[in-house]
């Protein structure tokens, strides 16, 4: 059974412990050690076989630091400042301000409901335990527009509990416990469970309720929405919640109201495990918030001004700013996504940092790659186009010689400028219409939005292609489940991979560069990757990699008991990949990066 094991060892300890001390106490509240339940103490779990593959991969102890890392948050935020708004010295001195006017501020809401102790205002601001989180200029030479504001934990939180008497508590999903774990609030929808009699303006005890192995193996919380907790052995998951206590806040609302209400601030948290600077809202335009890695690839790939670069998984547009910021704007950087929303979100980025060389596209990167015919001219595959030469109406941008050209935008309607004849409507067009008036407006018009859309690119007409893969994310913090990913699933992500660099070996010139990067810790889609690239491309070569702050890649090869095998890196390519370890010094998230010089094609 998946994760079976694990449980069963819990179980026997908290049972164990449980039996030592019954003489002593005959209620199950004082049988646990109140301080060993209400911390934050996860383990994380995997599906058995990706554990194997795993510690094969790295030895179980460095196997078992990596996983620890995993269920905590990095403890600093790094922000990108937008230089081409500000200054990096200009975002410091306004993050301290804010820093001093907020300390200021709770200073003077303890202040407010301490009333009856005379102190002086200065007095109790440089007392606080508010602290102010300290803030550094990255010292990696070139990344000085990158600055680090720290945080603390994990810090132990003195729950309101007594000797027979449970604090009142809630227990969140766990997405909403890793939002939380990284600064966010508790809004009405994470919350799964409460305590009885609660109301607003309560102290509460968060947790979380992670999944738990079912009878047949398969994963479930196991918590139904609503139900009342009464701080006992009865309660769900009440022995899985040891160690998974990620805070106290107050409640906003009563018990009834958190249960009734679809939205809004459940739990305003007051204590928490991780103390991370927030920055909602702050300094918008000015900054962005990213992981270092990622800040990284973007540099890695080393965009030069007026270049043509294409972003193959680009949505929300993080490393896509990073590089039109890296060509000072000057340049072409097409951003492509598969997803409507996820391309008007890259959209807002740009706007919002003032970027105006990326255009963004709907595409599915898999079809990235249009073939040209034999006389050199785009194939046209819509029937309505070849119904109607008049005109195009087309949701693309055309490819003509190599180059895009954009598609304009009027009303409903998108043109494509060399067809631009009047406003007819299309067939499809009309049908959306009738849909639409049918059925009301869909999401994509509820988003507010509409996007190109794009049949692809003529072979080798970029420079730099960055392909940031979708991947198994098994590098992100803070995580509380990693046994979704099975081996299969793992090994289906790496083939997506190879699919999705085949186009992109494709699009980039003779003498470009590919950079490839995933958010994973798993070989099978890093190193398994590059061995892929090199073995199949003879042209390609392992570039090396400036700022370089992450680990070498993996030597060898796996062999599974089913007999599949996976190929990793060979003597000497170590040294030319980034591997960011999330247990290492640089607490960063797991990443890896790999560097790809194009050298001539074969004809
Ligand atoms: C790792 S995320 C990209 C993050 C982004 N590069 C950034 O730094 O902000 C992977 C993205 O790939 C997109 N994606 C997945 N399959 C795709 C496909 N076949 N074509 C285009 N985009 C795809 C997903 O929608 C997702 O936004």
């Amino acid at each position: 059974m998946k994760g079976g094991r694990r449980v069963l060892l819990k179980a026997i300890n908290i049972n164990r412990s449980f039996s030592s001390r019954t003489s002593s106490s005959p209620s199950p509240i004082l049988l646990m050690d109140q301080s060993e339940r209400y911390c934050y103490n996860p383990s994380l779990y995997w599906n058995n076989q990706v554990e194997e593959y795993f510690i094969k991969a790295y030895g179980s102890e460095a196997f078992s630091r990596i996983s620890k890392a995993l269920t905590r948050p990095s403890c600093y935020s790094c922000i990108r400042v937008n230089t081409l708004r500000t200054t990096t010295e200009s975002v410091i001195e306004k993050i301290l301000e804010i820093q001093h006017e907020k300390k200021l501020q709770d200073a003077l809401n303890n202040l407010n409901t301490n009333d009856d102790k005379p102190v002086e205002v200065s007095e109790r601001v440089n007392s606080s335990n508010l602290e102010t989180n300290p803030v550094f200029k990255c010292q990696i030479p070139g990344l000085d527009y990158v600055v680090f504001v720290k945080g603390s934990g994990p810090h132990d939180i003195h729950y309101d509990y007594q000797q027979d008497r449970p604090p009142k508590e809630v227990i969140v999903s766990r997405k909403c416990a890793e939002a939380v774990l990284r600064g966010a609030q508790v809004y009405v929808p994470g919350i799964l469970a409460c305590s009885a009699h609660v109301e607003k303006g309560e102290k509460v005890a968060v947790s979380v309720g992670v999944e738990q192995p079912g009878r047949n193996g398969e994963w479930a919380i196991g918590i139904t929405r609503g139900i009342v907790l009464q701080g006992v052995k009865t309660d769900p998951q009440y022995i899985e919640r040891d160690g998974l206590y990620i805070g106290q806040g107050v409640t906003m609302l009563s018990r009834a109201g958190i249960f009734r209400d679809l939205s809004g601030l459940g739990v305003d948290m007051t204590d928490r495990v991780f103390r991370l600077p927030s920055f909602n809202d702050v300094l918008k335009g000015d900054i962005f918030l990213q992981n270092l890695p990622s800040i990284i690839t973007a540099h890695v790939l080393d965009p030069q001004e007026g270049e043509k670069v294409l972003d193959m998984c680009a949505a929300p547009g993080g490393k896509t700013t990073a590089i039109a910021s890296l060509m000072k704007d000057k340049g072409e950087v097409i951003a492509v996504d598969r997803s409507h929303n996820k391309v008007l979100e890259i959209h807002n980025l740009a706007e919002e940092l003032g970027l105006n060389s990326i255009t963004a596209y709907k595409m599915d990167a898999l079809k990235s790659v249009r073939k040209n015919n034999l006389n050199g001219t785009v194939t046209q595959t819509s029937s309505e186009d070849k119904a109607n030469h008049t005109i195009q109406e087309v949701e693309v941008a055309c490819v003509v010689n190599g180059d895009i050209v954009p598609p304009t935008t009027e009303g409903n309607k998108i043109y494509n400028e060399d067809t631009r004849k009047g406003p007819y409507t299309s067939k499809s067009e009309l049908r959306k219409q009738n849909r639409r008036m049918k059925n009301g407006p869909g999401k994509n018009q509820l988003t507010g939005g509409r996007v190109n859309k794009c049949e692809g690119f003529s072979p080798n007409s970029f420079d730099r292609v960055l392909l940031d893969a979708p991947c198994s994310a098994l590098g992100l913090r803070p995580r509380l489940f990693a046994a979704e990913e099975t081996v299969e699933s793992l090994r289906r992500h790496g083939k997506y991979q190879q699919r999705m660099f085949d186009q992109a070996v494709q699009l980039v010139r003779p003498g470009g560069v590919i950079v490839y990067s995933t958010c994973t810790i798993n070989p099978g889609e890093n190193e398994a990757l590059v061995r892929y690239a090199l073995d199949t491309y003879k042209f390609l070569s392992l570039a090396q990699q400036h700022p370089r702050i992450g680990g070498p890649g993996l030597l060898g090869r796996y062999e599974s008991s089913d007999g599949y095998v996976e190929e990793w890196l060979k003597p000497g390519e170590e040294g030319l990949v980034q591997r960011f370890d999330p247990s290492g010094p640089h607490d960063t998230i797991g990443f890896f990066i790999a560097k790809f010089y194009v050298g001539p094609k074969e004809a």
